[in-house]
């Protein structure tokens, strides 16, 4: 790989100098653009207020993003052949043009770009040279050449990763705790998946560290940016594993200039639901069954059931009677209407009320009533407290919450729905106590489902509208006060402000709208780690994806959930038969060979015809193996002589086993220098060193403990130690 000399080093460093002139310029002038729309103030017609509120979010925008591309702002150069309309390229995090709108900078997403990610010695597109700028702060620190035309390149030379040094170099150095954006050095084989076409489902399937997840999100960067005015509006939802995870991957988006994503757990998808309580597995893999849609389906018939014996209503001046063929018909009439529960609800009260308000005409004496007494008698009879109650019995207006709360705290109810014994004792629970946690991940899927089959409540959408009432009143009692202590009372009047901070209030990005309703449609849907989905957490994300406009990255060899994947094909035929495509990544830019060696045994274990990737690097080291009879004593000396300088370090232990040390649940992990954590808490996390302990027992503890191992074994980035206090499992022979 050619390096460049000094007076051309001299000249890079003047082009990038006069980039950053450039953008220190638009942001000067952009600010000025922003606080001019926000000194005119919220007066005028709606309309003008809107259109500076548009004006004043798109600036914001931009400003955030000419500050969101400081770190290596310009990182490639392209030379094309002679003949070409433009023979030199710069390559950036954003595109920049001069005053006469002359092109400084390509945008790293423009179709222009591409060569720099795709051209090779065999196939060059038009390219004679591709340049790997380095820079650090504002200075170009070094230059390396890639020379594509060639011809006396040797076959290996041809085959080599595109821009190797720049690859080794960013790969190479220490772990942050925070992924990093790859814009300066994705690979051909990423750039075909990143830039695929936005329609459709798109698999990605790669073995750990072949960069599945940090493509996605160049992805998503990608799509919004060629694709601006589809996505913006309908937004793109990234799903990630855990609140760690998502913590890991958040700040790749900004840095890209995209902050108009919504990141979120599948137990973050049902709003208003909070799902953080611990589940043991096998329930957990119960409740992700197809089979909960059927069950939830007839726990809503079972809330529909009519009673065996007659019904009276007492009144003040006659008693009603239903019996069991009048609940008959008017349930079968609702059930016919094919709606919702909530929905098919007053189908079957119209046909009641109609029945007890011909009994009422009778026990009042009057045979014929004509329509309009008949159809005040029937009010009358609506609004009777016992009638309400009788009603509300025989057919209750249900909130997904209320029907699962119904369902799993009883073991009848459960019976009755199609579980049987055994599966309604390890579902069954105590009703909340003040407090609890009492929802779990397991159980948004099943939130989502039970919404789609109950429906909307009426009376619920009333009370909402009486809430936002009182809240406005609230609002306006507000604003008096703030006028009156800042006396501003005499120049805006407290309507007019109240309306101003809800405005401001009210403004929400799409990403936070979409967070807020269960119905959005999402442009495009990123599944992370998707292995690990259940069936019923796939229904609730089709939902969110009308469109079917999805990229799904993950690794069956990992799949750790029991409720987790078999096969792409079992996951995507029940949705997108014969109609979804998949990409493979094959080179593991995270582990080192040498570790790799040892997590290729463990793979055979998976599956034997699953062949693991192959790492890009070498790291000199040899994995360790420790054996030791006090873990508790020893473990502490042996991650003090794991610790690589200035790196993280993390212990991954087995489930349900006291290391003596406090396990890290939550994203405290990703900014420790030494953190434990079980193996499903560090997937898709990386770390300078991984120290794993008791490999036998990982093995053991589910039926999926050989992925479990394999993921534990490829978290390193340097260095890999394993402890175990029986005999080495045989699959590690590779470490003795
Ligand atoms: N082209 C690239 N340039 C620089 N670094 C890269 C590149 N591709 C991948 N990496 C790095 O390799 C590491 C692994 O990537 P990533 O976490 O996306 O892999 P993964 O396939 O999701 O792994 P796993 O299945 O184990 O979760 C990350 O540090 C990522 O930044």
């Amino acid at each position: 790989m050619p390096q460049s000399s000094a007076p051309e080093l001299t000249r890079e460093r003047d082009y990038v100098a006069g980039l950053y002139d450039r953008l220190d310029q638009l942001r000067v002038r952009t600010r000025a653009q922003l606080d001019g729309v926000l000194a005119q103030g919220a007066f005028g017609t709606h309309q003008n207020r809107s259109e500076r509120d548009n004006f004043a979010v798109m600036y914001s925008q931009r400003l955030a993003r000419l500050w969101a591309v400081e770190r290596g702002l310009c990182f490639g150069r392209l030379d094309l052949a002679p003949g070409a309309e433009e023979t030199r390229f710069y390559i950036g995090r954003i595109g920049l043009t001069d005053d006469e709108q002359q092109r400084l900078l390509i945008d790293w997403r423009a179709p222009v770009a591409q060569p720099f990610y795709r051209a090779t010695p065999a196939a060059p597109m038009g390219v004679t040279r591709r340049r790997h700028l380095h820079i650090k702060g504002r200075t170009v620190v070094s230059v390396d050449d890639d020379l594509l035309d060639l011809d006396s390149l040797t076959a290996d030379d041809r085959a080599t990763l595109n821009g190797e040094a720049a690859l080794l170099a960013a790969l190479s150095e220490t772990r942050t705790g925070r992924m990093r954006d790859i814009v300066a050095t994705i690979q051909a084989e990423q750039d075909r998946i990143i830039r695929g076409d936005l329609s459709g489902v798109m698999v990605v399937q790669g073995g750990p560290g072949t960069g599945k997840t940090v493509v996605a999100l160049h992805r998503a960067a990608y799509l919004l940016y060629t694709y601006r005015e589809r996505l913006e509006r309908r937004g793109v939802l990234i799903v990630g594993p855990n609140l760690t995870f998502l913590r890991y991957i958040e700040q790749v988006l900004p840095s890209l200039g995209e902050t108009d994503v919504l990141l979120s757990t599948v137990g973050e998808l049902f709003p208003g639901v909070t799902a953080t309580r611990p589940e043991p597995a096998a329930a957990a893999a119960l409740k992700g069954g197809l089979r909960m849609a059927d069950v939830l389906a007839r726990a809503i018939a079972d809330r529909q059931r009519m009673p065996a014996k007659p019904v009276d209503i007492k009144l003040d001046r006659y008693t009603l009677r239903l019996d069991r063929q009048t609940f008959e018909a008017a349930r079968n009439r609702a059930v016919k209407s094919r709606r919702p529960h909530n929905q098919a609800r007053s189908v079957f009260v119209r046909h009641l009320l109609n029945t007890l308000t011909k009994q009422a005409a009778r026990h009042l004496g009057r045979g014929v009533l004509s329509d309009e007494d008949f159809a005040d008698l029937r009010e009358d009879l609506r609004t009777e407290e016992p009638v309400k109650a009788a009603l509300n019995r025989l057919w209750p207006y249900l909130t997904p919450q209320q029907l699962l709360l119904g369902l799993f705290t009883s073991a009848d109810r459960m019976t009755a729905a199609g579980l049987n014994a055994a599966e309604a004792a390890l579902l069954l629970r105590e009703p909340p106590r003040k407090g609890e946690r009492w929802w779990s991940e397991a159980d948004v899927p099943l939130l989502d489902e039970a919404a789609e089959l109950l429906g909307d409540i009426d009376e619920g959408v009333l009370r909402a509208a009486r809430r936002a009432e009182e809240e406005r009143e609230q609002q306006l009692a507000y604003a008096r006060e703030v006028l009156e202590m800042t006396g501003l009372a005499d120049i805006m009047d407290a309507e007019r402000f109240a309306e101003r901070q809800q405005e401001e209030e009210g403004y929400l990005t799409t990403a936070e709208r979409a967070a807020r309703d269960r119905t959005w449609a999402f442009g495009h849907v990123i599944v992370d780690e998707a292995q690990e989905l259940s069936a019923m957490a796939w229904r609730t994300l089709m939902r969110r994806c009308p469109s079917r406009s999805m990229t799904i990255v993950g690794d069956i060899a990992q799949t750790g959930s029991a409720a987790g994947a078999p096969s792409w094909k079992s996951v995507l035929d029940p949705y997108v038969q014969g109609r979804w495509r998949e990409s493979q990544l094959t080179v593991n830019y995270r582990t080192p060979a040498e570790l790799m060696a040892v997590a290729a045994d463990v793979l055979t274990l998976v599956d034997p015809s699953l062949k693991a990737p192959d790492s890009v690097r070498e790291s000199g080291e040899k994995p360790t193996s420790v054996r030791t009879d006090d873990l508790v004593t020893d473990l502490p000396g042996i991650i003090e002589r794991q610790k690589v300088a200035d790196g993280r370090l993390v212990v991954i232990v087995p489930d349900g086993l006291d290391v003596g040390m406090p396990r890290m649940t939550g994203p405290e992990a990703l900014d420790a220098e030494v953190a434990v954590l079980s193996v499903t808490e560090a997937k898709g996390l990386e770390f300078d060193a991984v120290v794993v302990v008791e490999p036998a027992r990982i093995l053991a503890e589910s039926p999926r403990g050989a992925s479990d191992l394999y993921v534990a074994l490829t978290r390193a980035t340097r260095r890999l130690c394993v402890v175990h206090t029986g005999p080495l499992p045989e699959v590690l022979a590779g470490l003795r």
